[in-house]
């Protein structure tokens, strides 16, 4: 297994930038999701890494090897695509056992090359070397495969399909798995399957892997950091903990989960807290500032509704409920509150009352959850 260091990673495609120094630091046996919009510069980011993009400028290093003059190849980097890019001609082994034949063509003398050409020439026939049949079996296994060995991919489902695929990848042994939006041809429950699969395979095995999406709830569920990127850059790296809790930006705040993100200036400063101005409300927050003009962040779950004529302390808006939509354990409120509106979520115990569309209501705001950016 090997770490990955990314210095100074530059990449333009006629005259245009897509690529503005990025700087990565994947340790050994971690799982790092590159996360972003589309055509944010992920899949470039990557396709560096393995080789088959050359960077414009900057360094890349697995393990202990500055990479960037090697071939793609001979960089051991395990790939797993969205199309999963599968031989529809080869049944599932076979699929899973080219890439080994073609390794051991390359490292063959003359003689053995011939033989290795003849079992790939003869697919339907072939009959592996030992040491290759057992290796494939045990993957096959290993993904839960071992009852559709011989078919077909076009016979199997999605998820199937993927695991061949990532089947065909571990069984490189690669230093490094990358995959590039490997669920999103998936249907949403066999997505979330194949997550726990994937993330299962990768801690057992502890194999370091770069996994590129635009879909934040699969970066925030499978990995052990998250490089947010936008434009061409990476904006912040954390645990998906840190970037939920403590986004840098606006554009990560609502990239990141759902938050409520409303302007404001701030007016004065007092006892460890920034008063802010909001439309017609003064809002306070316990995170200091140096700018004035302000977003004020808020996550959904860190509102309280109450009954507009229940008595509060400071710190609150005032709004009417649009829509209230009862989701079992929680009630997630639209309200209106002057020119914007307000997503709150509220844990719902039997017997609360639910605010129903039109009520006037009071936001309560907790100024140790308002984030100023
Ligand atoms: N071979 C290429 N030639 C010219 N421009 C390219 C090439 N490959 C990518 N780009 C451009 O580089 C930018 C980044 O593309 P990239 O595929 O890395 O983004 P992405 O974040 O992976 O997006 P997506 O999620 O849509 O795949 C885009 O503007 C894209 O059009």
């Amino acid at each position: 297994m090997g770490s990955v260091v990314v210095k100074q990673l530059t990449k333009n495609f006629s005259g245009t930038d897509v690529l503005k120094n990025i700087e990565l630091d994947i340790q050994e046996g971690e799982f790092f999701a590159l996360l972003g919009p589309s055509g944010c510069g992920k899949t470039t980011t990557m396709r560096c890494i393995a080789g088959f993009e050359t960077p414009t400028s900057g360094e890349i290093k697995i393990g202990e090897k500055i990479v960037n003059k090697i071939s793609p190849h001979q960089r051991n980097c395990g790939m797993v695509f969205q199309s999963y890019a599968l031989f529809p001609h080869m049944n599932v082994f076979d699929n899973i056992a080219y890439s080994l034949n073609i390794k051991r063509l390359r490292d063959s003398n003359m003689f053995k090359k011939i033989g290795v050409y003849i079992r790939m020439l003869n697919s339907k026939i072939v009959k592996y070397p030992k040491d290759i049949e057992e290796k494939v079996n045990s993957i096959i296994e290993y993904v839960e495969l071992q009852d559709h060995a011989k078919k077909l991919t076009g016979e199997l489902s999605g998820g199937q399909q993927q695991r061949v695929a990532l089947a065909r990848a571990l069984v490189m042994e690669p230093q490094v798995l990358l995959m590039d939006e490997p669920l999103s041809n998936l249907d949403q429950k066999l997505r979330h399957t194949m997550r726990n699969t994937i993330r299962r395979i990768q801690q057992e095995l502890k194999i370091t892997t770069i996994f590129v999406t635009h879909d934040q709830e699969e970066a925030m569920s499978m990995a052990d950091r998250v490089a947010v990127m936008s434009g061409g850059e990476i904006l912040q790296i954390g645990t998906p903990t840190d970037l939920y809790s403590n986004p840098k930006t606006p554009f990560i705040a609502d990239f990141v989960g759902t938050s409520n993100i409303l302007p404001g200036k701030v007016i004065k400063k007092e006892k460890n807290l920034t008063y802010v101005r909001v439309g017609d409300y003064e809002i306070q927050s316990s995170m200091d500032t140096e700018l004035e003009d302000v977003q004020l962040v808020i996550r959904p779950e860190n509102l309280i509704v109450k009954d507009k004529n229940e008595s509060t302390r400071d710190n609150y808006f005032e709004g009417t409920v649009e829509v209230a939509t009862y989701l079992g354990s929680t009630v997630r409120y639209d309200i209106k509150v002057g020119e914007h509106n307000l997503l709150v979520d509220t844990v719902f115990e039997s017997g609360d009352k639910i605010f129903a569309k039109g009520s006037e209501i009071k936001v309560i705001v907790d100024p140790e959850r308002v984030l100023l950016l």
